[in-house]
């Protein structure tokens, strides 16, 4: 027989005891819907001698959201907490309007965060929320990263946001709080079904899709993905960091699972580029099958060249040549140069230059040489100091081994 799961209340107080038992204080940032109202009710209770305070972000989006935010207040002031309202205003049309709402929430309840002391913002996502991501993702065709749940702790923006709700249901939390007549605000866009998580939602009320299995199954995801950042972690021991590029025996990498291959394959990628963001993972894959069928091929800005029993991964001449010159310190994202006289400016060595300078005994590539930095003076080349020592200037990568298995665990 089934034990009945333990009141909503009860199993948030826990996950609180256990994500955030040492805190002195708390943050919880309040929409002022019922997952988040509730957990400031929980937390209230919970906090005994801790110091607890609230914040709600007015987006301006929509009329009515000051109103929002002060009823919110209101129900902060009759728990006796703290609360103050953060406002933002967007100064662009452009780009996805959720996305920067939320990146733009996230860094103001941040800051706020910083201003008063509190390691710690928890945040009211449900295993409802869980559901819904997986669906969304697996809709979109995600892999293990995207289909793996959140975490009920992270680090992000200088803070530790935690989700203590995510073993409860949305629809639990709205009968406990109207159990206990408190309301909470029904924000109009959770009906509208323009938006692919409300389109989602439906289709998992419809089809009668269990939240709180899709939910676990999201966790097992997040397990099997933490497992493999390990694998691949230890794999990425073996790699060599030299001279800009990255090389790889080959022989383990193309023995490696998959999933394996293309952690470390986007890692050494963004190490060479320092993009912000991974490439897309349909180009990975490609590159991944060119790779093992022995040809070389590029990736965002990087080449990637199997050689003999190494892989070398580096930057591609023609990225080098599109980066903009710089007069320092750093050119390409990639290079620190120092000793830059006036008038003086770091540009791609190129083919040209490899046809002015020696290149070959300085253990390049001519790819590598082709796309090292170069110092010159209007056209003419003063010197390629990865090539050889230079009289007063000195060069050094921006990103080191441990960079690299940074990003490795991060994919
Ligand atoms: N405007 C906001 N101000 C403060 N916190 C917010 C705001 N919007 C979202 N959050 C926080 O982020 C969490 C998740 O956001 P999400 O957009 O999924 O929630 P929501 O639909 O606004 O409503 P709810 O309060 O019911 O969680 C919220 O539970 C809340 O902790």
């Amino acid at each position: 027989m089934n034990r009945p799961a333990p009141d909503p209340a009860a199993r948030i107080r826990a996950a609180l005891d256990r994500l955030a038992g040492d805190l002195p204080a708390l943050g919880v940032a309040v929409s002022g819907g019922g997952d988040s109202v509730a957990l400031m009710h929980v937390l209230a209770d919970w906090a005994r001698g801790r110091r607890v305070l609230v914040a709600t972000v007015d987006h301006g989006l929509r009329p009515g959201s000051g109103d929002e935010a002060r009823s919110v207040a209101r129900a902060a002031k009759a728990l006796e907490l703290p609360h103050v309202t953060l406002l933002w205003r967007r100064d662009t049309e452009a780009g996805n309007l959720m996305a920067a709402a939320r990146d733009a929430r996230l860094r103001l309840l941040s800051g706020w965060a910083q201003r008063n002391d509190l390691r710690a913002v928890a945040l009211g996502h449900t295993a409802d929320d869980q559901a819904e991501t997986l669906m969304m993702r697996l809709a979109r065709g995600s892999g293990i990263d995207g289909l793996a749940a959140m975490a009920e702790w992270r680090d992000a923006f200088g803070v530790q946001w935690l989700r203590p709700m995510l073993g409860v249901g949305r629809a639990e939390l709205r009968d406990w709080l109207s159990a206990r007549g408190i309301g909470w605000i029904d924000d109009a866009s959770n009906e509208n079904a323009d938006f692919e998580r409300i389109r989602i939602r439906r289709a998992i009320a419809e089809c009668g899709l269990d939240s709180a299995a899709l939910a676990r199954a999201a966790t097992h995801i997040g397990e099997a993905r933490d497992a493999l950042s390990h694998f691949a972690a230890a794999a990425a021991e073996d790699a060599i960091v030299a001279q800009g590029s990255i090389i790889l025996p080959r022989r383990p990498f193309s023995d490696a699972p998959s999933e394996i291959r293309r952690r470390l394959l986007v890692a050494a990628c963004r190490w060479i580029t320092g993009a912000d963001y991974p490439p897309r993972r349909a180009t990975v894959l490609h590159a991944l099958a060119a790779l093992a069928a022995g040809s070389r091929v590029t990736l965002d800005g990087a080449l990637i060249e199997p050689s003999g029993d190494r892989l070398r991964i580096m930057r591609e001449p023609a990225a080098a040549a599109r980066a903009p010159a710089s007069t320092g310190p750093v050119w390409d994202n990639r290079w620190q140069v120092e000793g830059l006289r006036p008038g003086q400016q770091v540009t791609a060595l190129g083919l040209q230059g490899l046809s002015q300078q020696p290149w070959r005994g300085a253990g390049l590539t001519r790819d590598e040489a082709a796309a090292s930095p170069a110092i010159r003076e209007g056209q003419r080349l003063v010197a390629a100091p990865l090539l050889r020592s230079a009289a007063g200037h000195r060069l050094w990568p921006v990103r080191g081994a441990a960079e690299f298995r940074r990003l490795v665990m991060a994919h």
